[in-house]
């Protein structure tokens, strides 16, 4: 027997659960054929959430804590692994392997496995078992990707690479993934390498970096011929290597490295709503925010105090409030849902429903490319529905398309992955200075969204029109774009994401 130490956490009242299929019998809450007798002192057994090793070997195991693993551990006969964290199992021989990510501290999971040496008896009912266990493990996520892995390695602090190697890729073979990793050499790398990418060949795209690869990654999906069929096919996922990882923060629930990739592993296919942004002659994709004002000129003109770290985003914000800073403009929206009782109870019903068991989506085929603008473009004259409201003491205009904005920052907590809508939130910017630092407050606490001041809409599609200002910031998923008027438009779970729900995001909602 082979074993490296598992979490000490033994979470189970009656640790004599079955330790053969014998004893089995006599246990009533454990079904049949849950239990796996491996050697005379050791069994494996399927509980509710967890696979339950006990082995009576742990016991003697060297343990600073009881004099060196020389007095037995009559406590720790029993061990718990969750099903989320098993990675793998399998039987070579009569060997049975067991790989799973062990948690090391809060932010870190590394993979460590069990193996034991079967006896020769009942193989079908061994193999029915290692299937049992794999289909706890996964559930309706898909075993065995086959990732492309893009590494960034100016990401962040330059260490997307070492994260990787470290962190990530242990996870994705123990995990029986099939994986080809390539380095972005240059911006906007990616969009070529996935225009050109056969995509029928992976799964899942994995951006070892910021969301600013995962911007282009979802660019370089949407400039294929068959896009609409690559961005359904193909999920988009992020582990969080950047100075940005809001992605991961949404759907993987983590900005630790080890953990995204585990929630990677275990991720469900999610259909996730995506924008077309038209500015000048250019179309292109957000996945995540776009916003003009404030946000957007504490994030991108702040970039020489780059020395603050993520401070100065705060600084930035802090220094325009005092200042009163407005950003006039001339906005049209087409409004899905304009009040927050009415988006509190969308929100709701989503969260009500059971996570989905399969894609509903229907593949579309390799025909089809980007759907066309149901709206136009910026260039169009303004459809006959749509009115521009001149706003001129906006403060912030803010669109978001997922909820975390960075830690801290639920920004978006009524957004769903695809309710085909963005979530809009506008402030006037001559608001008093008080209310306005309350309000920086009030995102950390989870109050922000209920604030009178914070215009909160739910909408498919704007156009923009920044106006008195010779020069300004508008960003796109966190990216800087010209300062002109651009128009945006939603596509219905047009994007491919994986996460752990299947249907919404890993933040604290408006339920
Ligand atoms: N090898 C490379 N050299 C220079 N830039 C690159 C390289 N690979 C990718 N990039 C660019 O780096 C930008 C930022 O990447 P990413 O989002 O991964 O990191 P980040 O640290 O979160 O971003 P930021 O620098 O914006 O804070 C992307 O726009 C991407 O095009």
């Amino acid at each position: 027997m082979t074993t490296v130490p598992v979490n000490d956490d033994d979470p189970f009242k009656d640790p004599s659960l079955a330790s053969s299929q014998a004893q089995q019998q006599t246990q009533p809450d454990v079904p049949p054929g849950s239990t796996l007798a491996v050697g005379r002192n050791a069994s494996l057994t399927l509980g509710t959430d967890s696979l339950i090793v006990l082995d009576e070997g742990f016991a003697v195991s060297r343990d600073a804590s009881n004099c060196c693993g020389l007095l037995p551990n009559k406590n720790k006969t029993t061990r718990a692994i969750p099903f989320f964290h098993i990675l793998w199992a399998e039987l070579v021989e009569w060997d049975i392997t067991i790989r799973y990510a062990q948690t090391v501290s809060k932010d870190v999971v590394r993979v460590a496995y069990v193996n034991y040496t079967m006896e020769k008896t009942d193989r079908e009912f061994v193999e029915a078992w290692v299937e049992k266990l794999l289909d706890r493990a996964y559930g309706a996520s898909q075993r065995q990707k086959r990732i492309k892995v893009l590494v960034n390695p100016f990401g962040g602090k330059g260490t997307a690479q070492k994260l990787y190697v470290r962190e990530i890729e242990p996870i994705f073979a123990a995990a029986r993934c099939e994986i080809d990793a390539e380095r972005t050499k240059y911006r906007g790398h990616a969009v070529e390498l996935v225009e050109n990418l056969e995509t029928a060949a992976f799964d899942v795209i994995a951006c070892c970096s910021g969301d600013g690869v995962a911007h282009e990654v979802f660019n370089g999906l949407a400039k294929k011929k068959d896009a609409a069929r690559a961005l359904t096919q193909t999920a988009v996922v992020q582990l969080p290597c950047g100075s940005g990882n809001a992605m991961s923060l949404n759907l993987n629930g983590t900005d630790s490295p080890s953990l995204a990739a585990l929630a990677v592993v275990k991720g469900l296919r999610t259909p996730l709503d995506l924008v077309s942004i038209t500015q000048g002659d250019k179309r292109t994709i957000s996945f995540l925010s776009q916003s003009v004002g404030i946000v957007a000129e504490s994030d991108l003109g702040t970039e020489h105090l780059r020395w603050l770290g993520s401070a100065r985003f705060t600084y930035g914000f802090l220094v325009r409030l005092i200042g009163k800073t407005l950003y006039p403009a001339d906005i049209a929206l087409h409004v899905e849902i304009d009040n927050k009782p009415g988006i509190r109870e969308a929100y709701s019903h989503e969260t009500s429903q059971a996570p989905p068991t399969h894609d509903p989506r229907v593949i579309p085929p390799p025909t089809d490319g980007l759907p066309s603008l149901k709206y136009g473009t910026v260039n169009d004259a303004l459809p006959e529905s749509w009115t521009l409201v001149p706003h001129d003491t906006l403060g912030n205009f803010y669109a978001g398309n997922m909820a975390y904005m960075s830690p801290d920052a639920n920004f978006f907590p009524a957004s769903l992955p695809s309710d085909g809508c963005l979530d809009l939130i506008r402030i006037a910017g001559d608001i008093p200075r008080l209310m306005a630092v309350k309000s920086l407050l009030a995102i950390e606490k989870g109050t922000f969204f209920d604030m009178p001041h914070v215009n909160y809409a739910k909408v498919s599609a704007y156009r923009i029109i920044p106006r008195n200002q010779a020069h300004g910031y508008i960003s796109i998923d966190g990216e800087r774009v010209p300062f002109e008027p651009f128009q945006a438009e939603v596509h219905r779970g047009l994007g491919t994401v994986l996460s752990r729900s299947g249907h919404l995001y890993e933040a604290k909602g408006v339920c």
